[in-house]
Protein backbone atom coordinates (compact mmCIF):
# COMPACT_ATOMS: atom_id res chain seq x y z
CA UNK A 1 0.00 0.00 0.00
CA UNK A 2 1.17 3.28 -0.52
CA UNK A 3 2.09 6.19 1.95
CA UNK A 4 -1.10 8.17 2.19
CA UNK A 5 -0.26 12.09 1.41
CA UNK A 6 -3.23 12.58 4.23
CA UNK A 7 -1.05 14.19 7.15
CA UNK A 8 -1.96 17.43 9.81
CA UNK A 9 -0.35 19.58 12.08
CA UNK A 10 -1.85 21.37 15.02
CA UNK A 11 -1.30 24.77 14.36
CA UNK A 12 -3.33 26.75 17.12
CA UNK A 13 -4.82 25.04 20.28
CA UNK A 14 -7.29 26.33 22.69
CA UNK A 15 -9.08 25.73 25.93
CA UNK A 16 -12.82 26.48 26.05
CA UNK A 17 -13.48 24.47 29.06
CA UNK A 18 -11.12 22.77 31.79
CA UNK A 19 -13.49 21.78 34.66
CA UNK A 20 -14.21 18.23 35.24
CA UNK A 21 -12.96 17.30 31.65
CA UNK A 22 -11.69 19.13 29.45
CA UNK A 23 -12.73 20.56 25.47
CA UNK A 24 -10.41 22.02 23.56
CA UNK A 25 -10.73 24.12 19.90
CA UNK A 26 -7.58 23.12 17.75
CA UNK A 27 -6.98 24.66 14.48
CA UNK A 28 -5.48 21.94 11.78
CA UNK A 29 -3.24 22.09 8.73
CA UNK A 30 -4.62 19.10 6.69
CA UNK A 31 -3.14 17.83 3.96
CA UNK A 32 -5.57 16.51 1.49
CA UNK A 33 -5.12 12.98 -0.74
CA UNK A 34 -4.28 15.30 -3.48
CA UNK A 35 -1.67 17.45 -1.99
CA UNK A 36 -3.98 20.71 -1.08
CA UNK A 37 -3.91 22.02 2.10
CA UNK A 38 -6.80 23.27 3.95
CA UNK A 39 -7.05 24.75 7.34
CA UNK A 40 -10.07 23.61 9.56
CA UNK A 41 -10.88 23.89 13.78
CA UNK A 42 -12.65 20.76 15.26
CA UNK A 43 -13.20 20.68 19.14
CA UNK A 44 -12.21 17.82 21.22
CA UNK A 45 -13.03 16.16 24.36
CA UNK A 46 -11.21 14.74 26.60
CA UNK A 47 -12.22 12.70 29.31
CA UNK A 48 -8.99 9.91 29.04
CA UNK A 49 -9.61 6.27 28.48
CA UNK A 50 -11.93 3.77 29.93
CA UNK A 51 -12.52 0.21 30.54
CA UNK A 52 -15.59 -1.89 30.84
CA UNK A 53 -16.05 -5.45 31.09
CA UNK A 54 -18.30 -8.77 30.00
CA UNK A 55 -19.25 -10.12 33.54
CA UNK A 56 -20.38 -13.66 33.18
CA UNK A 57 -21.15 -17.51 34.61
CA UNK A 58 -21.31 -19.91 31.79
CA UNK A 59 -23.42 -22.80 34.69
CA UNK A 60 -25.79 -20.59 35.55
CA UNK A 61 -25.97 -19.06 31.63
CA UNK A 62 -26.08 -15.26 33.27
CA UNK A 63 -24.14 -12.05 33.54
CA UNK A 64 -23.79 -8.89 35.67
CA UNK A 65 -25.02 -5.97 34.08
CA UNK A 66 -25.48 -1.94 35.93
CA UNK A 67 -28.16 0.41 35.20
CA UNK A 68 -27.90 3.72 36.08
CA UNK A 69 -28.90 7.33 35.12
CA UNK A 70 -27.35 9.04 31.94
CA UNK A 71 -27.90 13.24 31.81
CA UNK A 72 -27.14 13.27 28.33
CA UNK A 73 -30.07 10.87 27.06
CA UNK A 74 -32.17 12.17 29.30
CA UNK A 75 -31.43 15.71 27.30
CA UNK A 76 -31.91 13.83 24.40
CA UNK A 77 -35.82 13.29 25.49
CA UNK A 78 -35.67 9.85 26.75
CA UNK A 79 -35.85 8.24 30.78
CA UNK A 80 -32.09 8.47 31.19
CA UNK A 81 -31.55 5.47 32.90
CA UNK A 82 -29.51 2.87 30.61
CA UNK A 83 -28.33 -0.69 31.12
CA UNK A 84 -25.01 -0.85 30.61
CA UNK A 85 -21.51 -3.57 31.64
CA UNK A 86 -19.77 -2.17 34.26
CA UNK A 87 -17.59 0.54 33.04
CA UNK A 88 -15.46 3.34 34.70
CA UNK A 89 -12.37 5.73 33.23
CA UNK A 90 -8.80 4.98 34.15
CA UNK A 91 -7.93 7.61 36.22
CA UNK A 92 -4.11 7.23 35.81
CA UNK A 93 -4.41 3.70 36.67
CA UNK A 94 -3.46 0.79 34.22
CA UNK A 95 -6.57 -0.94 32.31
CA UNK A 96 -6.46 -4.09 34.43
CA UNK A 97 -6.39 -2.83 38.02
CA UNK A 98 -8.80 -0.30 36.82
CA UNK A 99 -11.44 -2.57 35.21
CA UNK A 100 -11.06 -4.93 38.44
CA UNK A 101 -11.55 -1.98 41.35
CA UNK A 102 -14.62 -0.80 38.74
CA UNK A 103 -16.17 -3.93 39.25
CA UNK A 104 -16.24 -4.24 43.18
CA UNK A 105 -17.38 -0.58 43.50
CA UNK A 106 -19.87 -1.27 40.86
CA UNK A 107 -21.22 -4.49 41.04
CA UNK A 108 -19.69 -6.00 44.27
CA UNK A 109 -17.82 -9.18 42.96
CA UNK A 110 -14.19 -9.16 43.15
CA UNK A 111 -12.77 -10.89 40.20
CA UNK A 112 -9.50 -12.28 39.84
CA UNK A 113 -8.93 -13.30 36.60
CA UNK A 114 -9.61 -11.24 33.35
CA UNK A 115 -8.88 -11.15 29.66
CA UNK A 116 -8.43 -8.52 27.91
CA UNK A 117 -10.74 -8.48 24.25
CA UNK A 118 -10.05 -5.51 22.56
CA UNK A 119 -9.98 -1.68 22.33
CA UNK A 120 -12.16 0.54 20.59
CA UNK A 121 -12.54 4.21 19.78
CA UNK A 122 -16.03 4.78 20.73
CA UNK A 123 -16.44 8.00 18.94
CA UNK A 124 -13.55 9.32 16.70
CA UNK A 125 -14.60 12.76 15.59
CA UNK A 126 -15.25 14.43 18.82
CA UNK A 127 -14.28 12.25 21.77
CA UNK A 128 -10.44 11.16 22.62
CA UNK A 129 -11.45 8.11 24.84
CA UNK A 130 -10.19 4.58 23.60
CA UNK A 131 -12.25 1.92 25.46
CA UNK A 132 -10.61 -1.26 26.89
CA UNK A 133 -12.62 -4.40 26.78
CA UNK A 134 -12.20 -7.36 28.98
CA UNK A 135 -14.08 -10.64 29.74
CA UNK A 136 -14.62 -12.26 33.28
CA UNK A 137 -15.72 -15.18 34.42
CA UNK A 138 -18.21 -14.32 38.29
CA UNK A 139 -19.10 -16.44 39.88
CA UNK A 140 -21.44 -16.10 43.62
CA UNK A 141 -18.76 -16.56 45.62
CA UNK A 142 -16.89 -13.59 44.35
CA UNK A 143 -19.41 -11.27 46.18
CA UNK A 144 -18.34 -8.90 48.45
CA UNK A 145 -19.84 -6.32 48.72
CA UNK A 146 -23.75 -4.81 47.29
CA UNK A 147 -22.04 -2.76 44.81
CA UNK A 148 -23.74 0.43 43.43
CA UNK A 149 -20.87 2.73 43.17
CA UNK A 150 -19.02 5.44 45.05
CA UNK A 151 -22.15 7.63 46.43
CA UNK A 152 -19.32 10.72 46.92
CA UNK A 153 -19.16 10.66 43.23
CA UNK A 154 -23.37 10.36 42.88
CA UNK A 155 -23.06 6.96 41.90
CA UNK A 156 -26.19 4.86 42.08
CA UNK A 157 -25.89 1.98 40.48
CA UNK A 158 -28.09 -1.06 40.03
CA UNK A 159 -27.06 -4.53 39.57
CA UNK A 160 -28.78 -6.75 37.44
CA UNK A 161 -28.16 -10.38 37.05
CA UNK A 162 -29.65 -11.96 33.95
CA UNK A 163 -29.86 -14.86 31.88
CA UNK A 164 -27.63 -13.97 28.34
CA UNK A 165 -30.16 -15.01 26.48
CA UNK A 166 -32.66 -12.30 27.93
CA UNK A 167 -29.63 -9.79 27.53
CA UNK A 168 -29.56 -10.89 23.91
CA UNK A 169 -33.51 -10.83 22.98
CA UNK A 170 -33.41 -7.00 24.73
CA UNK A 171 -30.54 -6.18 22.74
CA UNK A 172 -32.29 -7.18 19.32
CA UNK A 173 -35.43 -5.51 20.69
CA UNK A 174 -33.66 -2.11 20.80
CA UNK A 175 -33.77 -2.33 24.90
CA UNK A 176 -30.02 -2.39 25.78
CA UNK A 177 -28.92 0.46 23.70
CA UNK A 178 -25.38 0.92 25.05
CA UNK A 179 -22.53 0.67 22.11
CA UNK A 180 -20.05 -0.99 24.18
CA UNK A 181 -23.17 -3.40 26.00
CA UNK A 182 -24.07 -4.42 22.48
CA UNK A 183 -20.22 -4.65 21.63
CA UNK A 184 -20.06 -7.18 24.06
CA UNK A 185 -23.33 -9.58 23.80
CA UNK A 186 -22.28 -9.73 20.29
CA UNK A 187 -18.77 -10.54 20.69
CA UNK A 188 -20.01 -13.39 23.78
CA UNK A 189 -22.48 -14.57 20.91
CA UNK A 190 -20.36 -15.29 18.11
CA UNK A 191 -17.30 -16.38 19.98
CA UNK A 192 -19.46 -19.51 21.90
CA UNK A 193 -18.56 -18.10 25.29
CA UNK A 194 -21.56 -20.27 26.71
CA UNK A 195 -20.93 -22.77 25.30
CA UNK A 196 -20.04 -26.29 27.31
CA UNK A 197 -16.19 -26.80 27.09
CA UNK A 198 -14.46 -29.98 28.00
N1 LIG B 1 -18.70 16.55 39.43
C1 LIG B 1 -18.70 15.90 38.28
N2 LIG B 1 -18.58 14.59 38.31
C2 LIG B 1 -18.57 13.93 37.16
C3 LIG B 1 -18.68 14.59 35.92
N3 LIG B 1 -18.63 13.65 34.95
C4 LIG B 1 -18.50 12.47 35.56
N4 LIG B 1 -18.46 12.63 36.89
C5 LIG B 1 -18.29 11.61 37.91
O1 LIG B 1 -17.31 10.71 37.50
C6 LIG B 1 -17.82 9.38 37.63
C7 LIG B 1 -17.23 8.56 36.51
O2 LIG B 1 -17.61 7.24 36.75
P1 LIG B 1 -16.87 6.05 36.03
O3 LIG B 1 -17.58 4.81 36.43
O4 LIG B 1 -15.40 6.15 36.19
O5 LIG B 1 -17.11 6.37 34.50
P2 LIG B 1 -18.40 6.14 33.68
O6 LIG B 1 -19.17 7.40 33.57
O7 LIG B 1 -19.12 4.90 34.09
O8 LIG B 1 -17.73 5.89 32.26
C8 LIG B 1 -17.73 4.66 31.63
O9 LIG B 1 -18.78 4.55 30.76
C9 LIG B 1 -18.78 5.57 29.78
C10 LIG B 1 -20.02 5.50 28.95
O10 LIG B 1 -20.09 4.28 28.24
C11 LIG B 1 -17.51 5.48 28.97
O11 LIG B 1 -17.46 6.56 28.09
C12 LIG B 1 -16.31 5.51 29.85
O12 LIG B 1 -15.15 5.18 29.14
C13 LIG B 1 -16.43 4.51 30.91
O13 LIG B 1 -16.32 3.23 30.36
C14 LIG B 1 -19.32 9.52 37.50
O14 LIG B 1 -19.99 8.54 38.19
C15 LIG B 1 -19.59 10.86 38.12
O15 LIG B 1 -19.76 10.68 39.49
C16 LIG B 1 -18.81 16.01 35.91
O16 LIG B 1 -18.91 16.66 34.87
N5 LIG B 1 -18.80 16.60 37.14
MG1 LIG C 1 -19.03 3.56 35.63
Amino acid sequence: MSQSPRTASIIDEQILSEDWYSLKKYTVDYRRADGTHQTYSREVYNKGDGVTIFLYNRPLQSIILTRQFRLPLMIQGESGLLIETAAGLLEGEDPITRIRAEVEEETGYRINHVTKIFDAWMSPGAVTEKLHFFTAEYSHQDKVNSGGGLITEGEDIEVIEMPFQQAFTMMTHGDIKDAKTIMLLQYAMINKLFDDKE
